[in-house]
């Protein structure tokens, strides 16, 4: 990858998981800890946004416990899950609170980025922590999965919350320098990938399961995390969390780790997402002030833009934005019910909460969920 694509990154998924979080099983790694969080806060200072997608709540709560060996009981794991994952958020948010910075905890699962109103809502309110300097923290969310806590998934996870805010750059850390073209663990002659494709399906034969007793996904979920995460246009890098200043030296642009590159461009990935992945719902007709403030200034749409809507669709549902003479100048999810819009067209945005009771958004459509065609 022209690795100064990490440096020009704006929106990072930082991933780190269970072994490196809890030194192989053995508690929460605060050094560890207060290292990333001092790193991920001077991104933030310099302007960038970053997610943190934090394993190690089974693993921190059989600590806390006192269980030697990993449950194999399903509802087992999710009470250790449960139990250690108040030890993973204080510890993050005391470690982020030595630079100034507050902490959010989101617990997620798949089928919340399934379902497009839930996957609406995770991403505004993404959005709005980013806008504000928080810190997410996300895990997933244990009590109410089972398949997830089984596999331990919390790559596909990262690649999900890369996907959900179409970040730049997904960075894997973990307990390897990167990948090689087997598990170092086991053949000793194993070469190191610096750089290729993500989504090269040769990466999946290199990649073996877990090597530890408390990591569970093991390399190939991190190789189809990239892929994934390429689906919308973002790179991967799998790389050592034990490697000093591994997040700075990244973004300073320097090659550590696996670079796992996507193929797409972000605004390609995103038309092809809209494109395929949700249905049409109906089409808002916009006057000509509309029109022209989408296509050519960039902005969202509000519902004073409005002057027809026709059809039905949901919060959620991705919509044709089209002209008095029916032509399609846009494509987007909204963020009102049909029958809301119908109550809120050619209204200023000031006045939503007066017709419906509850503001969503100010707008129908933010421009991040917009495509001008
Ligand atoms: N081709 C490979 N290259 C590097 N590591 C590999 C490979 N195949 C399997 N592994 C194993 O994957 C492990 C990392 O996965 P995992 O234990 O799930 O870590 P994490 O907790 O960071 O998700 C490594 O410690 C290593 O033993
Ligand atoms: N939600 C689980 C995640 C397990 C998991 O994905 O672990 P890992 O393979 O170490 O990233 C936990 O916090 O323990």
């Amino acid at each position: 990858m022209g690795v100064s694509l990490i440096q020009d990154s704006k929106t990072l998924i930082v991933k780190v998981g269970s072994s490196l979080v809890t030194n192989n099983g053995q508690g929460l790694d605060r050094a560890a800890i207060a290292a990333w969080a001092e790193q991920i806060s001077a991104l933030v200072k310099q302007g960038k946004h970053v997610v943190l997608v934090s394993s190690g709540a089974v693993a921190e709560g059989m600590q806390r416990l006192g269980w030697k060996k990993r449950p194999v009981e399903i509802n087992e794991l999710q009470a250790a899950a449960a139990v250690g994952q108040m030890g993973l958020v204080q510890m993050y948010e005391q470690c982020f609170a030595q630079h100034g910075l507050h902490t959010a905890q989101l617990l997620l699962t798949h089928d919340d980025l399934a379902d497009r109103k839930r996957y609406l809502n995770a991403r505004t309110t993404l959005r709005t922590l980013l806008d504000l300097n928080v810190i997410p923290i996300i895990n997933e969310n244990d009590t109410v999965v089972t398949e997830e806590i089984r596999f331990g998934d919390n790559d596909t996870l990262g690649a999900l919350v890369a996907n959900l805010i179409e970040a730049d750059a997904l960075i894997i850390l973990t307990d390897q320098q990167g990948l090689y073209s087997a598990d170092p663990r086991k053949d000793p002659k194993a070469e190191f990938i610096h750089s290729e494709m993500a989504g090269n399906p040769a990466l999946e034969a290199m990649a073996g399961g877990a090597g530890s007793a408390v990591g569970t996904g093991g390399m190939l979920t991190k190789i189809l995390a990239a892929k994934r995460a390429a689906n919308s246009g973002a790179h991967t890098v799998i790389a050592s969390g034990r490697e000093p200043e591994v997040l700075i030296r990244l973004s300073q642009g320097e090659a550590i780790g696996t670079h796992l590159q996507a193929g797409k461009m972000k605004i390609i990935a995103k038309k092809q997402w809209l494109a395929d992945h949700l249905r049409l719902g109906g089409k808002l007709v916009l006057d000509d002030g509309a029109v022209n403030v989408l296509c050519k200034d960039g902005k969202s749409l509000l519902p004073i833009g409005v002057v027809e809507v026709i059809g039905q669709f949901e919060r959620g549902d991705v919509v044709a934005c089209v002209d008095a003479a029916g032509k399609e100048w846009a494509r987007g999810i909204v963020n009102y019910h049909a029958s809301e819009v119908r109550r809120i067209m050619r209204k200023p945005s000031s006045e939503i909460k007066n017709i419906l009771g509850y503001v969503e958004e100010k707008e129908l459509i933010h421009r991040d969920n917009l495509v001008v065609l």
